[in-house]
């Protein structure tokens, strides 16, 4: 992957995903996070603002200048609480960070008038704004540049209002490297830990990538050995068990009727006349006219029942837990349907029977070809009795 394709990038000036749209999912997945952050320092940022209201009216008792301050202070608490509130009813704003870059700069321009009022602490104001920086970096979530921001505008309206006073340039200076200190390192201490956080969030993403691959991939192999599965144990043009498949389940029904003490039955199926019908449909409407049966059979006969396609035109059906009373009348309902149900092959109606021989397994019978030796002699006899009948031996 090249480096500018690379979604997990982060820029090293703004701590941010250079690719949008995984700057934007960040912000989705931390939204929740920084909004209980937020919310928390919102609401010390508006204790602390009454705080101070209260240590105004001490020291300016009801003066004019109390009452200014008051007003400014009792503003911004309210914008902030007011924030607080809306947070966990639109907790986006946390996450986007506009509406927090607009209280922080508020909450500067309405800090700035006890500069101006309470000249008596104007160094301590100073340096409490400077604190405020810090916080604001350090306590306050938001994106790193809308703090600078904030910060920016901080530090250049302090710096105006001590020129406007008509302060000397070192007194400026001096205030320029007050501020710039607690500006720098919380910019840099933000920005490291904004990156670590992206960090985080790119390993956990790139995890939950891998392991979604990871599922289609045991999904895909679990279809495919399905088709494997399916393939290995069934007959491709009808669908029916092959002869490998029917042979495991004739062995396995056999061993569970003789311990379960119930009969088993098999019988055969060889279509009549079925050159013919190759004949004069061809070979593909032959291929329709077995699909038929496969289908015709399977759906009259039990679950439990097996229907395996011998080869050719022939067919094998094994009749777990059935006495041979029952399976004769089983398997000539399978005649009669064949013989009633319209069968259409390539578009014309044709007829179609079948010959069938069925016989009970003998106690000594342990493999189906010793019971199809005899059921395939019945099918002989059946075919030059006038076949389309049913043959018990
Ligand atoms: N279409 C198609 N025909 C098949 C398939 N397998 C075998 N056949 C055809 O089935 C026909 C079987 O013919 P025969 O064994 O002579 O038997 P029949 O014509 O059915 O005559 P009887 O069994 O005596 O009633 C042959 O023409 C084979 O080519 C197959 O998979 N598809």
């Amino acid at each position: 992957m090249t480096e500018s394709a690379n979604p997990y990038r982060i820029s090293r000036l703004w701590a941010e995903f250079v690719d949008p749209a995984m700057e934007r999912a960040y912000r989705l997945h931390m939204q929740p996070l920084l909004a209980r952050h937020l919310r928390v320092a919102l609401w010390v940022w508006g204790c602390l603002l009454l705080a101070f209201g209260l240590q105004d009216l001490q020291a300016l008792g009801m003066s004019d200048e109390f009452l200014i301050l008051a007003g400014c202070r009792a503003l911004q608490a309210a914008l902030v609480f007011a924030l607080a509130l809306l947070l966990p009813r639109y907790p986006g704003l946390a996450a986007s960070g506009y509406a927090v870059t607009a209280l922080e700069i508020t909450g500067l321009v309405l800090f700035l008038p006890i500069y101006f009022l309470r000249p008596d602490i104007a160094t301590i104001t100073v340096m409490v704004l400077a604190l405020m920086l810090l916080a604001m970096f350090l306590f306050v979530p938001n994106r790193l540049k809308l703090t600078l921001l904030s910060a920016a505008v901080g530090v250049t309206l302090i710096l105006v209002s001590i020129w406007s006073k008509g302060l000397g340039a070192d007194v400026i200076i001096g205030a320029l490297i007050l501020m710039s200190l607690p500006v720098v390192t919380g910019f840099f201490a933000t920005q490291q830990l904004h990156t670590v956080q992206r960090r985080q969030f790119a390993m956990y993403s790139q995890a939950r990538r891998a392991n979604r691959e990871l599922k289609k991939e045991v999904e895909r192999r679990r279809l495919l050995e399905e088709e494997l599965k399916r393939q290995a144990t069934t007959d491709p043009l009808t669908g029916l068990f092959n002869r490998r498949q029917y042979e495991m389940l004739f062995r396995r029904e056999r061993e569970r009727c003789r311990r379960q003490g119930s009969a088993i039955c098999v019988a055969m199926a060889d279509l009549d006349r079925f050159k013919a019908l190759n004949d004069e449909f061809g070979h593909d409407g032959g291929d329709e006219a077995l699909r038929h049966v496969a289908r015709l059979f399977t759906s009259k006969l039990r679950e439990g029942d097996v229907v395996g396609r011998f080869g050719g035109e022939e067919f094998i059906i094994l009749l777990p837990d059935t006495g041979v009373a029952e399976a004769e009348r089983v398997v000539e309902r399978l005649r009669q349907a064949l013989e009633e149900e319209p069968l259409m092959v390539a578009g014309s109606p044709c007829s179609l029977t079948a010959t069938f021989s069925l016989s009970l397994v003998l106690d000594s019978e342990n493999d189906i070809s010793e019971t199809l030796r005899r059921v395939d002699a019945g099918l002989y006899r059946g075919k030059r009795s006038g076949r389309n009948q049913v043959v018990v031996v």
